[in-house]
């Protein structure tokens, strides 16, 4: 920037880059709102002073001392006045109605000030508050929309007011618009990301209202003290008045309009998009106006939003409802599989989606229109390598990833991928699968300048008949775009099936472990039974029956509980065998040791000792009741009719009673003992063991 000679006459003045629109008057002071250091050249209209002077002067001499010092105080340790400031000022004949406003720009502060139009102030309130009912009543985004540009149309005198959405590159689509008669439309069409570079993107943070009321207009350039010659030409950019750049002129021109209103409607995440009104010739707008312009964008703002957050809580709610159903069969403990086939239906209307696949357990199982099975697991393997964090990975275009290169994807345009953490080191998948979805864009921008900015390369008409400025663009290879919204619910439905898995799996690990717990307590039961049971009578076998007299030995050794061992053997039991097969002797062996097991107390215990030879356990009982114990048992066995045994069994018993000191061997002996004399004194008989016999001289023999 090169000072010059200022050519007002001032001298020592730089003209400086600041300029601003003429429907204003502009001034430049320092950090304390003391010093004038700078202002528009038209300032003498308004001061009655020569530039040399105003650049001299003080606040108090330009604008007078009360209001100086109002506006001082009201700039105090803000950036932005909250409201401007009204005042009358006598100029030449009339009275000019005006107001100052004023904000900061670094370490100085900017003035502004604009005429004021004081007729129809009111109806203009009225109008406002018409039209904020309006925004307030409507209940769907495309009405509220429609009435906002409706409304701000009215205000401002526009030709033309439009609404520009901003999509995910920045893009803006024009979704409504209110245009006066004769004027074309620019409704549907694209304006490209280009058209709003971050540079003007970032100016709606400082000032969300900006405004050219006549692009034609000549700019009144900005005057400053020569210290003050290195100012910098931004330093106007939060200003209202200043002046239109050369690449804004140029693009109004391009576009055909010579007055622009731009209002920014700001979301949750930044730039939403634009309100912006065109008018074909300029339109000079009063600040009034303007702010009504802009508490309407405001109201339609949070009305917005609002409808937006409805939208979007109808929607989730639908998505509840299918996650209760979830939960409601995640009770009933269905496999995450089984609720894919179940539900995959209702899922694919829930996410606008064509297929659904989940990667479970290594298992692949797709609903809808999904790839082929080989293809999605290689699609699902690259994108596990891809994809490393755990949100979900989404695209609208997935054949334009390297690393879905190669794979046949059948039409499926779009993939929502949700990772299921369920085991530590592996990754489960959700999967939605969209199709292509071929559009027509319409651009209001030339071909040249879109060949430039778009990276695909679009397919371009001549403008279309009876529009302004458009071309047509078929865009392939994408998919309608996955809302945040809709991720959310994918998420939360991915939790869902991974909580259904989890409970799916711990309950088929219980099973297992029920079923496991059931083979291992009749194993035990078997071991017990082959440990303890004899296996062709089912009696006790002769580990068990040691056991038990062990115990007798003790309670009669501690109590002097008497009890009595005897000691039985079939007689000639060789011929049976020899005679009748060795069938025949296990039954023989099987129906003696019933019988005798059946007539027995359930205190006393029959085992088999081996081979033919049984032990019968009589507790608390002494020798007359051993005795007629044996015999009782002795005449059973021989009345036992056995089918196809055509004779009778007999054993022979040695009778054993407990004495003190006795051990189990010792006890064994003596009934083993009193056996083998039955035996030897001609079978079929009891004996007492001998040294019992000395306790009483009962004979124990019988026929
Ligand atoms: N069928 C069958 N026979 C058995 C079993 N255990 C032992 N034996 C048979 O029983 C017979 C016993 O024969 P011995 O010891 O000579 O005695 P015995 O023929 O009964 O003659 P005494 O005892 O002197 O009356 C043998 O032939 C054994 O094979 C068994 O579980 N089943």
């Amino acid at each position: 920037m090169t000072p010059s000679q200022n050519d007002t006459g001032g001298q020592g003045l730089y003209r400086v880059a600041g300029h601003i629109q003429p429907c204003g008057w502009l001034l430049v002071l320092d950090a304390d709102a003391d010093a004038v250091l700078g202002a528009s050249a038209n300032l003498i209209d308004l001061t009655h002073l020569s530039m040399s002077e105003v650049l001299n002067a003080s606040l108090a001499q330009i604008l007078g001392r009360r209001l100086a010092q109002t506006l001082k105080r009201e700039i105090q340790g803000r950036s932005r006045m909250s409201a401007p400031l009204a005042f009358t000022r006598k100029l030449a004949e009339s009275a000019l109605r005006a107001q100052v406003s004023a904000h900061r720009r670094g370490d100085r502060i900017v003035v502004e000030i604009e005429p004021r139009r004081s007729q129809g102030q009111r109806r203009l309130m009225g109008e406002v508050n018409e039209w904020l009912r309006s925004i307030g009543e409507t209940d769907s985004i495309d009405a509220l929309l429609d009435t906002l540009v409706e409304g701000v149309g009215h205000l401002t005198g526009h030709d033309r007011v439009l609404v520009c959405r901003f999509d995910a590159d920045r893009h803006g689509k024009i979704i409504a618009e209110h245009c006066a008669d004769g004027v074309s439309s620019l409704h549907g069409q694209h304006f490209p990301a280009s058209d709003f570079p971050a540079r003007a993107r970032r100016l709606f943070d400082e000032s969300p209202v900006r405004s050219v009321p006549d692009v034609q207009a000549v700019p009144v350039e900005v005057l400053t003290r020569e210290t003050e010659r290195h100012s910098q030409r931004d330093d106007l950019n939060a200003s209202v008045l200043r002046a239109v750049s050369p690449e804004q002129v140029g693009y109004q021109v391009h576009i055909g309009v010579g007055a622009m209103l731009s209002i920014a409607i700001r979301g949750q995440h930044g730039l939403w998009g634009l309100l912006v009104g065109h008018g074909l010739g300029a339109v000079p707008l009063a600040p009034a106006v303007r702010e009504a312009a802009r508490v309407l964008v405001q109201m339609a703002s949070q009305r917005l939003f609002l409808l937006n957050a409805r939208q979007e809580a109808r929607y989730l709610h639908r998505v509840q409802d299918s996650r209760d159903l979830l939960t409601r069969e995640r009770q009933r403990l269905s496999s995450p599989e089984a609720l894919v086939r179940r539900h995959g239906a209702e899922w694919l209307l829930l996410f606008r989606a064509q297929g659904v696949a989940l990667l479970h357990d290594g298992a692949l199982l797709g609903f809808g229109e999904v790839p082929a099975h080989g293809d999605l697991v290689d699609l699902v393997t690259r994108l596990e390598a891809e994809h490393v964090h755990d949100g979900p990975w989404y695209s609208a275009a997935l054949t334009s990833h390297a690393f879905a290169q190669g794979l046949a994807l059948d039409g499926v345009c779009g993939l929502l991928a949700v990772p299921l953490r369920l085991n530590p080191g592996r990754r489960d998948w959700l999967l939605l699968f969209r199709p292509e979805q071929i559009e027509t864009l319409y651009w209001a921008v030339s071909p040249g300048r879109l060949r430039q900015q778009q990276r695909r390369e679009p397919v371009l008409d001549q403008p279309l008949p009876g529009r302004h400025s458009a071309w047509r663009e078929e865009v392939s290879g994408r998919s309608i775009a996955w809302e945040r919204i809709e991720r959310v619910a994918a998420v939360d439905l991915g939790e869902d099936l991974a909580l259904a898995a989890s409970v799916h799996e711990v309950d088929r690990l219980n099973a297992r472990l029920r079923q496991e717990q059931l083979a291992l307590g009749e194993a035990n039961r078997r071991l017990e039974q082959l440990a303890h049971f004899d296996n062709l009578t089912g009696v006790w076998n002769r580990y068990r029956v040691e056991q038990a007299i062990d115990v007798e030995l003790g309670a009669a050794e501690r109590y002097g509980r008497v009890f009595a061992l005897l000691l039985f053997d079939a007689d000639h039991f060789k011929r049976i065998n020899d005679r009748f097969g060795h069938e025949m002797g296990d039954h023989v062996l099987s129906v003696l040791s019933q019988g005798v097991s059946q007539s027995l107390r359930s205190c006393d215990h029959l085992g088999r000792w081996g081979g033919e030879e049984f032990v019968v356990l009589a507790t608390e009982t002494n020798r007359e009741a051993a005795i007629g114990l044996a015999e009782r048992l002795r005449r059973l066995i021989a009345s036992l009719v056995i089918e196809g045994l055509s004779q009778m069994i007999t054993v022979s018993i040695g009778v054993a009673l407990w004495q003190p000191g006795d051990s189990r061997k010792t006890l064994v002996k003596r009934a083993d003992q009193a056996m083998y004399r039955a035996k030897s004194e001609g079978r079929d008989r009891v004996y007492l063991a001998d040294s019992d016999e000395a306790t009483g001289p009962t004979p124990a023999a019988s026929s």
